[in-house]
């Protein structure tokens, strides 16, 4: 089993102007294959907190700890998806996938042809010499998964992936995501704005509270509501009282966003 683990993880910005507490004692545990939503009020610290897990920032104090099950040889152990695609625009939408295998070190003809069958499978193959340019915001979001999924990460953290797309697009994504993540039983941590995006896409909701960002509190998500599409999750009879119940949590530390 692979476990992610956050212990006392503290973390402050200097510059030299000025030092930034960010992030204070953050404790959390991750179970394989759980998906867990990050909200919390602008600046409290969510971004930080995904640098961290993803080895990109190292903590002042305490530590993180990510056992993978994948054997050392495959071990890929964290993947990004960010509002932004971060496509290349000369480049193709193939030649975009492949690039992510080569920076990562991982290309080779047996990771080319699971990244092509990603494509596939998002249905994007009739779309691999296109330009990124030549998509939809939608498409080129499905593309940034794609090339995250064809790395075969563990661990997949996910800021804000659907925040610049409009809504049914951002609603049918949800969907696709939440359908792909589960059926690879891969690791998530979604950080977004949307209370109702957290409670349709996850197991468990973070909120942290303003900054420095703490864990204000966990909402553990019922599991007929955590298993069932986040289309159909929004439709669900206990959405609204959680919803309501985050809602007023989230006003009560000052902000809703
Ligand atoms: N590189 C940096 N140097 C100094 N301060 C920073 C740096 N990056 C972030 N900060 C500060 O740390 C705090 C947390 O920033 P962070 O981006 O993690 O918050 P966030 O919750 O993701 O914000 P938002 O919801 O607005 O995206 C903020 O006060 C921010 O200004």
């Amino acid at each position: 089993m692979s476990t992610l683990q956050l212990h006392e993880v503290t973390l402050g910005y200097v510059t030299k102007r000025e030092a930034t507490l960010a992030l204070e004692s953050i404790s959390l545990e991750v179970k394989d294959g759980e998906f867990i939503s990050i909200l919390g009020p602008s600046g409290c610290g969510k971004t930080t907190l995904l640098s961290i897990i993803a080895g990109l920032l190292k903590p002042t104090s305490g530590h993180v700890s990510f056992q993978s099950v994948q054997s050392p040889e495959e071990e890929n152990q964290v993947g990004y998806m960010l509002q932004q695609d971060y496509l290349f625009p000369w480049r193709t939408i193939e030649d975009n996938i492949m690039l992510g295998l080569k920076i990562k070190g991982i290309y080779s003809e047996k990771t080319k042809q699971f990244a092509l069958r990603w494509l596939e499978q998002l249905g994007l193959a009739d779309k691999k010499n296109f330009y990124p340019n030549q998509l939809s915001g939608g498409m080129r979001q499905r593309v940034a998964l794609v090339r995250m999924l064809a790395t075969n990460p563990s661990l997949m953290l996910l800021d804000e992936p659907f925040s610049a797309l409009d809504y049914q697009t951002k609603l049918k994504l949800e969907d696709l995501v939440y359908q792909t993540l589960k059926a690879e039983k891969k690791t998530a941590i979604l950080v977004t704005h949307d209370i109702g995006e957290a409670i349709a896409m996850s197991d468990r909701v973070v909120l942290l509270s303003p900054r420095p960002g703490r864990i204000h509190r966990i909402f553990d998500i019922p599991v007929e509501l955590a298993k069932t599409l986040p289309f159909e999750a929004r439709q669900h009879p206990n959405y609204n009282g959680l919803f309501q119940m985050i809602w007023k949590e989230m006003e009560s530390l000052g902000s809703t966003s």
